[in-house]
């Protein structure tokens, strides 16, 4: 049967799957770290996925492939197709007030209305995370850079038409052939996922000109083809791939935790959210992907790890050591500043300590509870948009840990649903490859273990009281 390849190209790593086309069984994988940081030359990401392509073995005898890609990330591109300097990243803070400031202008000075126009428009209220507020910072800080960019695309459009054969020198015509897909085009801040067109006039506000953009192809079309002759796929953003990959369907609300934590759910009617919690993306098929996302999940749970001397199954065990609430340690995790709530400047905070609770089970504990506690406030600003949840679908790297796994029940309220430990950005990569190959989506068996909640009347105690500190926070 003919293989298939999916890819995700994550913000800490590059991950390749290779899956037999009609079963879905796994044949081969591999896996390349990135650097670190919030400002990344794009050129890593290629050595990395030349890393994971080979540890999985090449993808000679593959006959499509398609990439997942975290969403966002500014990859300005001059005339000639090199990079005109090191990608800044969804989780890069510094454009916050180049958003706050595009929130403003599109509303003639009054910030409410410009939220409201932006959100109607874009589907979006610009934060520091989505490209067009990155491409307002270039131009305010390095406005050289601003006039040298020719096109303007996203990790996964510039991985996929390097593997299509362009990249350094390739020259302006090369431009032309950059392509995307929906899903992640929702990201920029400069496209609508209701119209499926980009916003121009958006666009030339934030860069002072409007470069060369990808086109924006539908979900099966083929965009290029390897040296080794495999059809290149559309791609996605992660969290649309993801949604793939675990076949979430209409009424699916999935939570991703991984760098990022996200909340979305697959949607027949776009979010138009002018208080900005909510995100109005599109997903890989047509439909859209409301979502909210936080910058801080799983580096949360390494850096706890770190500070305690265990290891990340040793930090899991000391948090199911410890009972639900932590005895009272409630801990806010916004290390990093924060997305949602629009928080870009905040930190972290650490409250409820007494001489008797100051353990590291329920330092452990509090770090699994305030994660998890962040993203109801996610779910709850989607159900708040209409959102039906039934049950959760729950992925990323965190998913793995058995107390992320329990507290997440608690914490939402409802069966949450886990599937087998995979790769299921890089997987949904994979199916779409397969649809682009036969025509349409394959339905490859999704095993799991379901997660009943243990409280069922009204929230846990500790989020409750999660909320009332995240609230001190917020109002400073
Ligand atoms: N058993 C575990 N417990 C908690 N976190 C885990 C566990 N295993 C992996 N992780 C976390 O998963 C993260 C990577 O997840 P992943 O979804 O691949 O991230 P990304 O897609 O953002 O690169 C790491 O930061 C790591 O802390
Ligand atoms: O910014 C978002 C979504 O809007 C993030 O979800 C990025 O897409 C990064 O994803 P991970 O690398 O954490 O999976």
């Amino acid at each position: 049967m003919p293989l298939v390849a999916g890819i995700d190209s994550s913000t800490q790593s590059c991950k390749v799957v290779i899956r037999d086309t009609a079963t879905g069984a796994l044949v081969r994988q591999g896996r390349a770290s990135h650097p670190d940081g919030t400002e990344v030359h794009p050129e890593h990401w290629w050595t990395a996925l030349q890393e994971a392509i080979s540890q999985a073995g090449g993808l000679d005898d593959v006959e499509a492939v398609s990439i997942g890609g975290q969403q966002h990330g500014m990859v300005c591109l001059d005339e000639s197709g090199d990079v005109v300097r090191p990608a800044l990243l969804w989780n890069d803070t510094r454009s916050a007030p180049d958003a706050d400031q595009l929130i403003i202008e599109a509303g003639d000075g009054d910030a409410a209305a410009g939220a409201s126009f932006l959100a109607s428009s874009t589907g979006t209220v610009p934060v520091a995370s989505l490209t067009a507020t990155k491409l307002r910072w270039l131009a305010r800080n390095e406005p050289a850079n601003a006039q040298r960019t020719a096109a303007v695309c996203l990790p996964h459009d510039w991985l996929s038409w390097r593997l299509a054969g362009h990249g350094p020198g390739t020259g302006p015509q090369s431009l032309e052939l950059l392509r995307t897909d929906r899903s992640d085009a929702s990201g920029t801040g400069y496209f609508s996922a209701i119209t499926g067109d980009y916003l121009p006039d958006v666009l030339k506000s934030t860069l002072g000109h409007v470069p060369v953009l990808p086109t924006v192809v539908g979900p099966f079309e083929t965009t290029g083809k390897t040296p080794t002759g495999a059809l290149i796929g559309p791609g996605a953003g992660d969290n649309a791939a993801a949604g793939l990959g675990v076949s979430a369907a209409v009424g699916d609300v999935v939570i991703s935790i991984g760098t990022s934590g996200t909340v979305f759910a697959v949607s027949d009617v776009p979010a138009r959210d002018a208080s900005g919690l909510v995100a109005g993306f599109a997903d890989a098929t047509g439909n859209f992907l409301p979502l909210a996302c936080t910058l801080n999940a799983t580096r949360i749970f390494d850096a706890t790890a770190a500070l305690l001397g265990v290891n990340l199954t040793e930090l899991g065990e000391l948090a199911l050591s410890a009972p639900e609430g932590a005895n009272g340690l409630t801990l806010v995790p916004y290390f990093e500043g924060e997305r949602t709530p629009n928080l870009p400047d905040a930190s972290g905070s650490l409250h409820g300590l007494t001489l008797s609770n100051y353990t590291p089970a329920n330092l452990a504990r509090a770090a699994v509870e305030g994660v998890l506690c962040s993203l109801a406030d996610g779910l709850a600003a989607l159900q708040a948009q209409g959102v039906a949840a039934q049950r959760i679908i729950l992925v990323g790297g965190g998913a793995q840990s058995e107390a992320v796994q329990q507290v997440a029940a608690s914490v939402f309220g409802l069966p949450v649903f886990v599937p087998n430990p995979g790769e299921y950005v890089a997987d949904g990569a994979a199916r779409q490859a397969a649809g682009v190959l036969t025509g349409q989506l394959p339905d490859w068996a999704l095993e799991g273990v379901e997660v009943s909640p243990l409280n069922s009347d009204g929230p846990a105690p500790f989020l409750t009281r999660y909320r009332r500190y995240a609230a001190g926070v917020a109002m400073g």
